[in-house]
This record gives structure tokens, sequence and C-alpha cells, in this order.
């Protein structure tokens, strides 16, 4: 494939942005046409399924041209035939010579999908059998029906797992927290500081305690550390007595280590080498969402996905949510130098969707190397971060209304709360808000008002606003359920494929993460060995040899 600033389609768009686009002042595109939000907003619908979730995509930098042309970039990079080719299951994950296709994990709709001519569906390990087996186990958990060696009911959940084997259970859990089982508690172990496993440990009684060892390859260094560690602690707490069968199940693809690290494989919960770790929650690696929200939650969680999904794979460019959604992300990064990508939900239960986002995004599409090996000669993947509004209008918003750099951003509400308390006083404030913040990044305010306001000629430059920033709106028509939790992340995952697809890079692999697990594993053994950190660069060699000092090791 070309490299995206080889397209005529690319040139036009830099011509447009010159002649147009640099100019283009939000407000003034509103005061002259009535219809822009109609014309730049899109509905998803999935009867059935999940409420609408508008998609408003007005208050960006953009035109019909403008549209026209992320079109027609979208369809010279060949996005629709890179789309197709993964629901097909062929191998896009090109330097590891994998299909991509967590998209079967959520083929609700009874889609046809084969991997080397291998239906991926049905058969002893098929997605399905998988599901099965979860939808057993977690009802009988949540029932009572399995339990600990004691006889006791499990109700304490520790997922060990790091990267994607943590951060969508974590996040989902907590977003679907309003669905969780009351009398079920969950920890999140992921970090190798032993502080991470020590609280969790110290908050579990190993009788009702259920140990999830979450690990597509079952060998990262600190997942296995962690569920080691958690093992030791489980036999000795238990005076040998405790039956790990019944308090360790696995969730990976790597059934050997599995079981060498003493888990029965009838209690291990697979997948396939073409789920990647970041797009795993939808599989196995969802166990603890299962138990937590109940398996029909976790199915409609499911539904939701696929139903974005259907509207990625059969939507026209030009309406395709996703694809919008991409093509922004290019406009903004490769022809307004924007190095960020700011994702604000209006929602506390989403509180963890933009360190998700992050690892989604980033390690996708974190790369300069396009498909035929040469450079990338454009801006790739944005620095994506957020954190949950109101708050961080109260901490960096300054930044994003004042500061030098353009920061698009995602603001996401729910028209429903699940908890409507004070007769609702606090969904509406917090709903003034996200309409306030979009607002005010657009108009922003100018030096006129400021003085009509009989602020002091000296404070006019540091109070005003420059505004004409620009914003994608959702809103959901109702409350924020599985499904539309689902749906949800998935307008992200396909957003973030379209950008890599323009880019002409391969957005499902992560050798970037190598390079400092290697040096780690080398330096671990050099802390136990005599030596004060010869053999490093200056720094990393005294701060070996200062920290062997100070810990006395
Ligand atoms: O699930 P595993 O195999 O333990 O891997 C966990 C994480 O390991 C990281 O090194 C990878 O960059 C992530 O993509 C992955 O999710």
């Amino acid at each position: 494939m070309a490299p995206a600033n080889t397209l005529p389609a690319w040139s036009e768009l830099q011509a447009h942005r010159d002649d147009v686009a640099k100019n283009f002042v939000l407000k003034e595109a509103f005061a002259s046409d009535a219809d822009r939000f109609g014309r730049f907003s899109r509905t998803f619908k999935a009867a059935g399924v999940s409420a609408d979730i508008l998609f408003d995509f007005s208050k960006n930098f953009l035109t019909n041209e403008t549209l026209d042309l992320l079109v027609k970039l979208a369809e010279q990079a060949g996005v629709e035939r890179k789309r197709d080719a993964m629901f097909r299951g062929d191998k896009i994950n090109f330097t590891e010579n994998r299909a991509v296709y967590h998209t079967a994990l959520r083929n609700v709709g009874g889609w046809d999908m084969k991997v080397d001519g291998q239906d991926v569906m049905s058969g002893p390990n098929g997605v399905n059998s998988v599901l099965e087996h979860m939808k057993e186990f977690s009802e009988k958990v949540r029932s009572g029906e399995w339990t600990g060696f004691s006889g006791k009911k499990l109700t304490n959940i520790v997922n060990v797992g790091i990267g994607g084997s943590d951060l969508g259970p974590v996040m989902v859990t907590e977003a679907l927290k309003h669905y969780g089982a009351p009398d079920m508690t969950l920890h999140f172990v992921s970090n190798i500081d032993g502080t991470h496993m020590a609280e969790a440990l110290k908050a579990s009684d190993p009788e009702t305690t259920l140990f999830l060892i979450a690990s597509k390859t079952f060998t990262t260094a600190e997942t296995t550390t962690n569920a080691n560690t958690a093992k030791s602690w489980f036999l000795e707490k238990t005076g040998g007595k405790g039956d790990v069968a019944k308090h360790f199940v696995a969730l990976s693809t790597n059934e050997a280590e599995v079981t060498k690290f003493g888990i029965d494989s009838a209690n291990m919960f697979g997948f396939e080498s073409w789920v990647g770790g970041r797009y795993s929650v939808w599989s196995a690696i969802g166990l603890s969402v299962a138990l937590y929200v109940g398996y029909d939650n976790f199915y409609k969680f499911l539904s939701g996905a696929h139903a974005m999904d259907k509207h990625f794979r059969e939507t026209p460019l030009k309406e395709n949510i996703p694809v919008l959604g991409g093509l922004l992300g290019v406009w903004y990064s490769d022809f307004f130098q924007a190095q960020t990508h700011l994702v604000a939900p209006f929602d506390q239960y989403l509180h963890r969707f933009a360190a998700y986002l992050q690892q989604l995004s980033m390690e996708s599409n974190g790369k300069a190397i396009t498909s035929d090996g040469s450079t990338a000669k454009y801006t790739t993947g944005a620095i994506l971060f957020g954190e949950p509004c109101t708050n961080a209008q109260h901490s960096f918003f300054q930044l994003v209304h004042q500061g030098t750099k353009l920061i698009p951003a995602d603001f996401i509400l729910a028209a429903k709360s699940h908890n409507p308390i004070h007769d609702n006083l606090h969904q509406k404030m917090l709903a003034s808000n996200y309409f306030a913040q979009a607002e005010a990044l657009m108009v922003g305010k100018t030096d006129d008002q400021l003085r009509a306001e009989g602020t002091p000629e000296d404070l006019i430059p540091h109070k005003r606003f420059l505004g004409n920033r620009p914003t994608t709106s959702i809103l959901v028509g109702d409350v924020i359920g599985p499904a539309e939790l689902g749906a949800l992340i998935v307008y992200y995952e396909h957003l973030t494929f379209v950008e890599g697809a323009i880019w002409d890079i391969n957005s499902f692999d992560q050798w970037g993460v190598e390079l400092g697990k290697v040096l780690a594993k080398k330096i671990l053994k050099e802390l136990d060995e005599p030596g004060n950190g010869e053999g490093h660069d200056a720094s990393t060699g005294g701060l070996i040899g200062a920290f062997k000092q100070f810990a006395k090791i």
C-alpha cells in the first residue's frame, strides 16, 4: 500500500487546509449554516440492542468539501478493502502473520467467520464453546454452587494480569458497577510492585477468594510472578489444605504454561492468537466482567459491540461513524499538527475509560514504519489522554482552553444517570457542564465581551479565550448499560483501525514494548550478582550502583 502522503487526496487536503481550513472559524460556520448540526451529526441506532447514540461531529473543522476529501483519502488508502480483509480473517497483522479477529468474539449475529478456512465459532475450542464455559462457570460461582475448599461461596475475585489482560476488565467492571453483584469484591493486580499484590492479599480471605490468572501468553513476567506469589500465599494461609483447582483459573492461549503453573486445563478459558491483548476484553479475559455483572449482561456487552461492528462493516464511508472519527484523527494530526487527543467522559463510572483507550490507541498506532518497511514521513498516533469530567475541568482544562496547543477533544455523556440522586440535580449539573465546555471551547470570549463586562484593560489578554477549539460530543440516549458500553468501545477500536489503515502502519503488533522487557531481565540478574552497574552507560550504571548501595543489596 502506498504511504498516505503519496495519495492524491493527501495533497488535495493540504491545499484545502491552506485555502480554507486554516482560517475556518467554527462559530461563523454555525452562524452561516442552519443545517450544520444535522449535516455533521450521525446517530448510531441498533434496534433492540442499545439506546441510540448521537455522535455530533459538527464542532469540528469540517466543511462539505473537507468531508468529501477525507472520504476520498479513505477510499484511496483502501480503508474498505482493509476492513473487509479484517472481517474475512486475513492475516492483516503482517509482522506476526496473524489474523485480527476480535470481532469474532462478539459475533452474536451468526456471521460466517473463518481463519485459515476453519470456522472459529464452533468446535470444542471455538468462540461459542468458550462462551458456554464462561456462562456455566460464572453462574456456578455467582449462585454459590462452585465453592472454595472449605465450602464457602467465592465472593472475592482477584484478577492477576497486566496491559490488555487488566485494563479492559478493570475499565468495564468499573463502568458497569451499577450491574455488579453486591456481595462481590474485585481486585485487579497488575503491577510487579509487590505493593499491588500485598494490598489485594491483605484484603482477601483465602476461603472465599478466586484468582483469575489472565495472560494471553502466560509468560509475562509481572503476571507469572504475581500469580506465583498468590499461589504461595494461598497454600501457606490454608496450611496446605487449600485446593488450587477450586481457587485458581487461567484465562490464556497457552495451555502448556497454564498446566505447568499448576492449573488444570479444565479450569482454563482459552482464546486464540488472533486476539490482540488490547482487544481481549471480549474473550475469556472478560471472565471477571461475566462473574461480576452476570453472563446475561456480558452477552449484552458483546451484542452492543457486534452492533457497532455491523455498522462499521456495512455503512458507506460518509455515514460510517468510526470512519468519521478516524478521519478526524488523521485530519488533526497531519494537517493541523495536533499532538494529542483528549477523551473526557462526563461519567464517573467511566473513570478508567481513557486509561483503557490509551493502550488501545497508543499501542496500536504508536508506529513510525509503514507497510513497505520505510519510515512514515508524516505524524501517526496521537497522544491520547483523559480523565472524567467535571474533575478534569478543575485540573488540566486551563491548557485546553487557553494553552498554545490544539487539543481535539471528545466529550461523552449519557442522557440518563444510574443515580439520579437529589431529584436528578447532579445529572443536570453534569449535563450542563458537558454542553458548556464544548460551547466555551468553540465560541471563546472576545476582548469586546470582556470590556463590556468591565474587565480592566491590562487583564483582557489574560482573560481572553480564543475559542475555535474542536470537540466531538457523544450523547448516549439512555443510561450507559452493557450494550451501550460495548458499542462505545468498538467505536474507538474501529476509529483506531481507520487511522492505522490510512497511515499504512500495522496497528496490531507491539514490538515497541520488547526492548525494555529484555533489558529488565538482564538487569534483574545483575542486581543479585557482584558489581555496580559496570558495562552500562554512566547514568544507568551509576543508578544501579547507587540503588545497590541504598538498598544494601
Ligand atoms: O496477556 P499477556 O500475554 O500477559 O500480555 C499482557 C500485555 O503485555 C504487554 O507487554 C503487551 O504490550 C500488551 O499488549 C499485553 O496486553
